[in-house]
């Protein structure tokens, strides 16, 4: 083995560094939460290459979101490997749909929708029916769940009893309205986000060409988050594979937060049977929390099905979980506020602060607190930040500095850049002002992180790359974030509000197995958090009286 093979390994514990030895054929791993399962997968890749075992170009890995596909992409260059594709199930198919269709349909594939909502109230109308953006948008759930699921509009109208009911909208309706929506799609040659996956699998099964094509390009498989992947996607997964079985599958069957949407724990969980060669391994040991906010977080889980048993490896003296009750929303928003301004002053930067919550309308009371204490605070997920047009300005700035060359130090270079964009060395007042300075600061943090030799021509093609792969540099800002799309990051601080029954676990959830998703769903909140877990919660809510969420007694987080 080379120096620069074993030197991989030597990152690992001992469990991950089984995991990246183990190359070939099928492997399961069954990861908790914070135990370093993006870890162990990185570093297999990058183990895999380093060793000669793995050509990096034949290597896809397969993560939950582009931002994680970027941030493995980032992890794979601080190991040295570059030439591996990092992606969602969603990007690779468009990419492979683009690439098949002119060769074995001809012309240009159909054109993909950027969302269902505008089809679906077409179609709608067309019946001669009316509703509201909430029907819509629940109407647009639907269609998303029968396609992941991978059930035909007839199948579908024999099932329709065990599906939710949507009010106003009976089972006859809803048949016509999914018919009149698949019906508008092909009279406009168009398609929808689950369809690409639909027909790159339907290509792959009838297409020989097609399906050895993809073979020959993709030979190593690894999917992260593979609790959470729907009957659709591991589908094309084994069109992916044929007759082979070179694929490693991570995830936590704790953390499915998706089932409503489709997903399914049951792959990962009965990848054994799926696979009887494949070997199975266990990630248990967490790194990430402290030892209370992991014994909260066991104890919340303890005698589910499927839950691992997280034993904590950070051992220092740390506080417990805190619970705190409010009267109302706003005196909770309004504390929270203030304890993330107790913890800026002392020294805690904000990026290393979050505020999780169960539905995204809870955001909005939680920033405005954040901004009269003059908190810079960012939603996750609102704006990509290399889709924002201050950093892309930026962006191009440097480019062209770049291509003209100056000499001066990068430092110099860059917040002159930066200046032309509106940057200065004193951070704005206001909170959208505020936002964007932090953004483009985040630029000369960057450049400031650079070896001293680094030169603009570097920083720019480093710029390049990170913005090709969308992997954002740190951004000095609280994040406030649904629960479901802090799946995967970690803060030293995390607060997680509206801890009342009712909130989380939200009012519909009702049947068990909706109760054990808000359960799971609890627990990705508290697991995200490093050094301090703070919950709260608050009583009055339109008029209703909430009493404190059953996680929080379930947790043994007391007040
Ligand atoms: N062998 C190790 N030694 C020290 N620290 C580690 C080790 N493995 C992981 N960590 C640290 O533990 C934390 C969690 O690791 P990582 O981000 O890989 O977690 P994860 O298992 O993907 O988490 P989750 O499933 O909760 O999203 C990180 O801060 C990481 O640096």
């Amino acid at each position: 083995m080379s120096a620069e093979a074993s030197a991989i390994l030597e990152a690992l514990d001992p469990d991950q560094r089984e995991i990246a030895e183990a190359l070939r054929g099928p492997v399961s791993v069954l990861a908790g939460a914070g135990t370093g399962k993006t870890r162990a997968i990185t570093h297999r890749i990058a183990y895999g290459v380093r060793s000669g075992v793995y050509d990096p170009e034949r290597v896809l890995a397969v993560t939950f979101t582009r931002k994680a596909a970027g941030e493995l992409q980032g992890r794979l260059r601080d190991l040295g490997v570059e030439g591996v594709r990092a992606n969602t199930f969603h990007g690779a198919a468009l990419a492979q749909l683009g690439h098949f269709w002119p060769q074995f349909v001809g012309g240009d594939a159909p054109k993909l929708i950027p969302g269902k909502v505008a089809t679906i109230s077409h179609a709608v109308e067309a019946l001669g029916l009316r509703f509201g953006a909430e029907t819509l948008r629940d109407l647009a759930a639907e269609i998303e769940w029968r396609k992941v699921s991978m059930i035909s509009i007839d199948e579908y109208a024999h099932r329709i009893d065990e599906r939710p009911k949507l009010v106003g909208v009976d089972a006859e309706k809803m048949v016509a309205i999914q018919q009149g929506y698949q019906h508008v799609l092909e009279e406009r040659r168009q398609i929808d986000f689950e369809d690409v996956l639909v027909l790159l699998a339907g290509m792959l099964e009838v297409e020989p060409r097609a399906s050895l094509q993809v073979r020959e390009r993709y030979r190593f498989f690894t999917v992260d988050e593979f609790q959470d992947v729907s009957p659709l996607q591991h589908h094309l997964l084994s069109l992916w594979l044929g007759a082979r079985d070179d694929v490693c599958v991570v995830g936590d069957a704790s953390q499915t937060i998706y089932s409503f949407a489709g997903a399914a724990s049951k792959y990962l969980l009965g990848f054994g049977l799926e696979y009887p060669n494949a070997r199975e391994f266990r990630l248990e040991r967490n790194y990430r929390s402290v030892e209370p906010v992991v014994h909260s977080a066991n104890r919340l889980m303890r005698d589910r099905p499927g839950a691992l048993h997280l034993s904590p490896m950070r051992t220092e003296v740390a506080p417990q979980p805190t619970f705190e009750w409010f009267a109302t929303e706003q005196d909770e928003a309004r504390a929270v506020a203030q304890s993330i301004a107790t913890a800026l002053k002392a020294g805690t930067p904000a990026s290393e602060i979050a505020v999780l919550y169960r539905t995204n309308a809870q955001s909005a009371r939680i920033e405005e607190s954040l901004t009269n204490e003059g908190i810079p605070s960012r939603v996750h997920g609102a704006q990509r930040f290399f889709d924002r047009a201050d950093v892309r300005r930026a962006i191009l700035l440097i480019r062209a500095q770049a291509k003209a060359g100056d000499s001066r130090p990068l430092f110099q270079v860059v917040s002159d850049m930066l200046r032309e964009v509106g940057w200065s060395t004193k951070p704005p007042q206001g909170a959208a002002e505020r936002e964007k300075w932090e953004a483009l600061n985040s630029i000369l943090a960057m450049a400031d992180d650079q070896s001293p030799t680094t030169s603009i021509v570097e920083f720019s093609e480093e710029l390049l790359a990170r913005q090709r792969a969308q992997h954002e540099p740190k951004f000095e800002a609280v994040t406030l974030s649904a629960v479901h799309a802090a799946k995967g990051l970690e803060w030293k601080f995390v607060h997680v509000v509206g801890m009342s029954e009712g909130i989380f676990p939200i009012s519909h959830a009702v049947a068990e197995h909706e109760i054990e998703e808000e359960r799971r769903l609890a627990y990705v909140a508290f697991t995200r958090a490093r050094d301090e877990l703070l919950v709260s919660g608050y009583q009055s809510a339109a008029r209703v009286s909430r009493r404190p969420s059953r996680f929080v007694s379930e947790a043994g987080i007391l007040r």
